[in-house]
């Protein structure tokens, strides 16, 4: 395709690059996501398909194998539409959110409407062509029953898990060797608080879309390695987070601290979140913790109820003493309901988080209810930016744009351009020292936003 489009006057340009990433840069991040990273997920999707045939046949019989057969040929069609760079079209199952994603797409296409352009998969803002390629997946699923309800990328999430075991269990005998952790004194509380907190924010290494794919486990030991990776936290806003819970936790009346979870990726990084959340309700910090999760498969090892039931379920039954010991805890959290879950198509749209208030008003008014909100990982953080192109230097309130249900951290590790809150002359000297310091998940920040 012609580059730089050529009905786009150069002040749209201007306009289309200062707004947000757009997947029509070749050699940017966005651009090379759509054209490597995407096709490759969307190979191992159909390959998963091929390879559970047999089971789709037990299952289900003839109609198992010709439902598999229809869904492998919708996503090689989407394939395609991506690689020839097709217009996006409207989606047609009838899902809850169909018709905002498709009204989303219109907004989409009136934005260009000017120079008669058209979204395509390689001129669209990058988060939503990016959303789309999964909610098209999902659709291609749903429109063949009877494996309508198959995650293709559940066998890759389960096999993080299993890889993970290792560092799973060294996790959890340091939780168990903590409690009960109310007879600890403040400041082990306070050190350990960090130590877990840190852990939670390097489990956002271990996504598998940012690996195309490809297993990402956590085989290290996570725990002694957290001294030297400390100088790759970038922002370390952690101490704002400890003050304000020390001080709910003195103040808040009644004395209930609620703090939610805004959770990203199931394995090995779920279990260092819920590790965490069982440390928060163990020192008293909190009193109930709520998780959100997906409600549609997602960015390939995104949480889904399944996931977490699954993995819950997978710590109490193992054979690991430590293991079973904190699922059976987990367990009886989710049954005296101080840990609660809940999912909501909001978090599976293209909307930035600053349109929550009006896209899902039901979900803003949830999380106001927090003490404070804690949102893991990369896609979130874009959601939480609205994928601008921020200079590194903006404050982290500022590029919120006005999302602010309650308090909230973000913690990820870096795997897109985009980045704020850092000192004058940090990124350049980053980008001197490690060329590709945004995009290789090897740095993490841990950013605060509210009031103490
Ligand atoms: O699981 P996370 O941390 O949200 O990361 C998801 C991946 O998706 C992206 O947001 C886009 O591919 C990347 O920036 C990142 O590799
Ligand atoms: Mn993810």
């Amino acid at each position: 395709f012609s580059f730089p489009p050529s009905f786009l006057s150069s002040f749209q340009m201007d306009l289309i690059y200062d707004a947000c990433y757009w997947t029509l840069f070749p050699r940017s991040f966005a651009y090379l996501t759509i054209k490597d990273r995407t096709p490759q997920i969307l190979t191992k999707v159909i390959d998963t398909l091929h390879r559970h045939k047999s089971e789709f046949f037990e299952k289900h019989g003839e109609e198992g194998v010709e439902a598999e057969k229809k869904a492998i040929s919708l996503l090689s069609k989407l394939r395609n539409e991506l690689q020839t760079d097709k217009p996006i079209i409207p989606l047609v199952d009838k899902c809850v959110d169909t018709d905002i994603w498709n009204q989303y797409l219109e907004y989409q296409r009136s934005l260009l409407n000017e120079g008669d352009g058209e979204p395509r998969w390689f001129f669209s803002p990058w988060l939503f062509v990016e959303c789309y390629m999964y909610r098209r997946i999902h659709e291609a699923i749903m429109q063949s029953p009877p494996i309508h309800d198959f995650d293709v990328f559940k066998e890759s999430k389960d096999e993080n898990f299993f890889e993970s075991q290792d560092s799973i269990n060294a996790l959890c005998t340091h939780l168990l060797q903590l409690k009960p952790i109310t007879d600890l004194g403040e400041k082990q509380i306070q050190d350990e608080f960090f130590k877990l907190l840190q852990i939670s924010l390097w489990g956002n290494k271990c996504d598998l879309s940012l690996s195309g794919g490809e297993s990402s486990s956590q085989k290290a030991d996570i725990i002694n390695s957290l001294k030297d990776l400390k100088p790759f936290i970038l922002v370390n806003e952690t101490e704002s987070l400890w003050a304000l819970l020390s001080k709910l936790k003195k103040t808040a009346e009644p004395p209930a601290v609620r703090v939610d979870i805004v959770l990203d990726n199931s394995g090995f990084e779920l279990v260092t979140d819920l590790v965490f959340a069982d440390f928060l309700l163990s020192s008293e910090l909190a009193t109930e913790i709520h998780f959100h999760g997906k409600i549609i498969p997602w960015f390939v090892s995104d949480v889904t109820v399944r996931d977490f039931e699954w993995i819950v379920e997978h710590m109490k039954g193992s054979h690991l003493e430590s293991m079973s010991a904190c699922g059976a805890a987990w367990e009886a959290y989710v049954g005296m309901k101080k840990w609660v879950y809940h999912d909501h198509a909001f978090w599976t749209l293209p909307h930035p988080f600053c349109a929550m208030p009006q896209v899902a008003p039901d979900l803003y008014a949830e999380l106001q209810k927090a003490g404070v909100v804690l949102f893991k990982g990369d896609l979130n953080y874009r959601k939480l930016m609205g994928d601008r192109k921020w200079k590194f230097t903006v404050p982290f309130h500022q590029a919120l744009s006005g999302f602010h249900p309650a308090p909230l951290c973000s913690i990820r590790t870096l795997k897109c351009e985009l980045q704020v809150g850092l000192q004058p002359g940090q990124a350049e000297h980053l980008t001197a020292s490690d060329p590709h310091w945004l995009t290789t998940g090897k740095y993490g920040i841990f950013q605060f936003d509210g009031p103490l």
